[in-house]
């Protein structure tokens, strides 16, 4: 049977520190700094015999709204259950805080393009 993937993407702005315990100093991503993500959240599946789509992007948008509250203008090291604020483990914490209520997804993209890099998590 066919399946689709449906995605959609949210941007958010944030603040992080990157302590190196293994450099001398900390290392060069220690001091207090911003970055502009976006994130992109993919759903797999089937059409609903009715509606026809995998699922409403509305109700999706709504929901990664939501999570955005969270993200948006934080310090993500004060973020409970991020640990280290990377790109692997923003995708993580991501995965994790959307997975119970769309258990459809099939990825989560997390990229910097201002940088030119990003990382993208397929499940646990
Ligand atoms: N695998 C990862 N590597 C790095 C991460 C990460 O989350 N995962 N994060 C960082 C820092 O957040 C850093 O602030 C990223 O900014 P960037 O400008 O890309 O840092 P660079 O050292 O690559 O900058 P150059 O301008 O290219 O020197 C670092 N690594
Ligand atoms: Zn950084």
């Amino acid at each position: 049977m066919a399946s689709f993937e449906v995605y959609r993407e949210f941007f958010f702005e944030a603040a992080h520190a990157l302590y190196d315990p293994e450099a001398a100093n900390g290392g060069k991503y220690r001091n207090l700094h911003g970055h502009s993500f976006r994130v992109r959240v993919t759903l797999r599946g089937e059409r609903h015999p009715e509606e026809q789509w995998v699922i409403d992007l509305g109700k999706l948008g709504r929901r990664l709204a939501e999570l955005r509250e969270k993200l948006d203008h934080s310090f993500l090291n004060d973020l409970d259950g991020l640990g280290k604020p990377t790109l692997e483990n923003l995708c993580l914490y991501i995965w994790r805080d959307l997975l119970p209520d769309l258990p459809a997804l099939c990825e989560v993209g997390i990229f910097r393009d201002s940088c030119f890099e990003g990382c993208v998590y397929r499940g646990d």
